[in-house]
């Protein structure tokens, strides 16, 4: 247990103050599956998936600059030495209550809705679109954040403009395809559909939008194999189809607390995010 006042903490995550306008990031070894944390943790995860955010600062910064914007990562090194590698040293934000999801695929929550209204949010879609086709053009979908353990609720532009005013709606639009975008290229060029993801942003002391939270890891994004990538079908999950397919197999019900994970699922799924991390980065999982 860390010597440090804990802030928040979510399925996978916690936060914890450390000081001075800083909060600690700390990532753990847990993996969700449908919507369950399960009991049995995937070594190294919370370190990989550390690794690839901050990995992803780097590689967006370029646009963040375009926008006048920065992000909250200070050091991975001024950490605690029983959290090191997976933890971020961040400076504290005051946090736009908006979830930032852009989609580059139709998927999930996006499918149902599209299947009922041949359209995203506000944004009309051609016909004929099935689960997992790309989308002509990537679609800002934000959402509430819910409490911990609820599902986020889906909000249209004009309930952000409600929540930020028009600016600063239409800045954290711009921005979030932009960065998808950028994020959606560079994982195609190492064989990763980035289907979608999800962004936060806050304001730093000085009144700068900044890119906070964790950054385009498979937690916080859909990650596909691009070559598996067909559309008409739910797409097999890049680090959880594993997890996944043994739970259904089980015969897990989904609702009763889930089943410890056996030990050749577990080493597989260890290698799907050391290899997602080093596919991407090019860079050696030490
Ligand atoms: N990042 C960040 C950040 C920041 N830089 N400054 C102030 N507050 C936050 C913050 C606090 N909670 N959350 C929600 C997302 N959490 C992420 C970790 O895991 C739990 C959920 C963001």
């Amino acid at each position: 247990m860390l010597d440090l006042p804990l802030v928040a903490r979510g399925k996978v995550r916690e936060v914890y103050d450390a000081g001075a306008d800083r909060l600690l990031l700390v990532a753990s070894d847990r993996i969700s599956a449908y919507d369950h944390v399960l009991p049995t943790p995937i070594p190294d995860k919370g370190r990989v998936l550390t690794a690839l955010s901050v990995w992803w600062f780097e590689q967006l910064t370029p646009v963040l600059d375009e926008f006048g914007a920065g992000h909250h990562l200070l050091s991975v090194t001024d950490v605690p030495a029983e959290v090191a590698g997976r933890a971020m040293l961040v400076r504290r934000l005051t946090m736009l209550p908006v979830e930032c999801v852009a989609r580059g695929y139709l998927s999930g929550s996006g499918t149902v809705e599209y299947s009922r209204t041949g359209s995203i949010r506000d944004v009309p879609l051609p016909a004929g679109l099935v689960e997992g086709s790309r989308l002509p053009e990537p679609v800002f979908t934000p959402s509430t954040k819910a409490e911990v353990g609820e599902h986020d609720e889906a909000i249209d532009f004009a309930a952000v403009v409600g929540l930020v005013g028009q600016a600063r709606a239409e800045e954290l639009r711009e921005l979030t395809l932009a960065l998808y975008r950028r994020g959606a290229e560079i994982a195609l060029d190492a064989g990763i559909v980035l289907a979608d993801t999800k962004v936060e942003f806050g304001l730093s002391t000085e009144g700068r939008l900044t890119l906070g939270d964790e950054v385009l890891t498979p937690d916080s994004s859909r990650f596909w194999p691009a070559v598996t990538w067909s559309p008409g079908a739910a797409q097999p999950s890049y680090d959880k189809q594993y997890v996944r397919d043994w739970l259904t197999s089980s015969g897990w019900d989904r609702v009763s607390p889930p089943p410890e994970l056996p030990d050749d699922v577990v080493a597989a799924t260890r290698e799907r995010y050391v290899t997602a991390y080093e596919q991407l980065t090019g860079r050696r999982f030490a």
